[in-house]
């Protein structure tokens, strides 16, 4: 094979309580991209629609870890990358962990598969670092994995697999306003207090036992964030009122998706999921804020390959 068509999904990283650790796949959303052989070797960003980033692989994140892999990989041909970006980048909802980890994905396909899952993370981790400016896993695992996954280490990496109940959908608003991930992380304090930790990692456990026993009221009664959402909630407009509607809409919870500006609701069953977004449209509809929405299921399977 010369030649893989995929489809990279949006993520939401942190879910509330799992800040850098956990994160989820969506399905309804994500960029396309194009994987192909060269004969020249290197690594060629070749086509970006969508949005205006740079075509230098040392300057765009799906260039970075291209690079990272075939420094060790380092096969007899190159790799040429096509980005159909449909994820606005500084969305919150794993723009750049997209092209990160799909440039790897695909690659590793057109060479056989020699590395797994992890290690595909483990060099996407270096794309994403270029975001951000701190190397990452919570995003990209999601979307090399599929479905909910912890980032139990970044070095060693070490990534565990989080099973999902199956009537669980997120519904998704985004605010059209740009929040840098590098600035979002930057006004988080460097430490914190002991009270606040013990409700955190509280609030981890339970949520796992939650999504390992389909128990959605623990899920529900374990979306909380005690430590970043204080702070960065100051940067989206609405955000307290979107959460209040969509809990009086039916929603287990709602928190910052990754470093915002979007806020995921995680709901049990479509129905509720349809319901919460039509109360949280509600909310923008009365700003001058531009904003979309949309519901997905939980997407199991991550990364999809989409040739014929
Ligand atoms: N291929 C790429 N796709 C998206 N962003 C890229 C890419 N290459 C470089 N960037 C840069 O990365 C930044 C966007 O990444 P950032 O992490 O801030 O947003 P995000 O991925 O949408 O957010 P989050 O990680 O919170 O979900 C922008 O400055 C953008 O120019
Ligand atoms: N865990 C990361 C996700 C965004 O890349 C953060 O919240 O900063």
């Amino acid at each position: 094979m010369n030649e893989v068509k995929i489809f990279s999904p949006a993520t939401v990283a942190n879910v509330s309580c799992g800040f850098d650790v956990l994160g989820f796949c969506l399905d309804s959303v994500g960029d396309d991209m194009v994987i192909r052989k060269t004969d020249k070797k290197g690594i060629f960003i070749t086509k970006i629609e969508g949005y205006d980033l740079p075509f230098e692989a040392e300057k765009n994140v799906a260039g970075v870890s291209a690079l990272a892999m075939y420094e060790d990989a380092k096969p007899d041909f190159g790799f040429e990358i096509e980005i159909y970006k449909k994820i606005k980048p500084g969305s919150g909802v794993g723009s750049s962990s997209a092209s990160a980890a799909g440039s790897v994905f695909g690659m590793n396909v057109l060479l056989g598969y020699p590395y797994n899952n992890t290690q595909l993370s483990y060099f996407a981790m270096k794309g994403e670092a270029l975001a951000s400016q701190s190397e990452h896993a919570d995003n990209i695992a999601p979307a090399l994995f599929g479905g909910f996954t912890l980032v139990k280490s970044v070095s060693p990496l070490e990534i565990l697999e989080i099973p999902t109940p199956n009537n669980l959908y997120a519904t998704i608003i985004h605010p059209q306003i740009e929040i840098k991930t590098s600035e979002a992380r930057a006004i988080l304090p460097k430490e914190v207090a002991l009270k606040d930790a013990i409700s955190q990692w509280a609030n981890v456990g339970s949520l796992i036992h939650g999504l390992y026993t389909s128990n959605y009221g623990l899920i529900e009664r374990s979306l909380h964030d005690a430590i970043v959402e204080p702070h960065r909630s100051k940067l989206i407009p609405l955000y307290q009122d979107v959460k209040t509607a969509a809990k009086a809409a039916g929603a287990l919870g709602s928190g910052i998706s990754g470093s915002g500006p979007s806020i995921f609701s995680l709901c049990e069953g479509i129905d509720t999921a349809k319901k919460v977004e039509q109360a949280i449209r509600k909310v923008y509809a009365n700003s001058d804020i531009a904003f979309d929405t949309y519901v997905s299921k939980i997407n199991a399977e991550g990364m999809k390959i989409q040739n014929n």
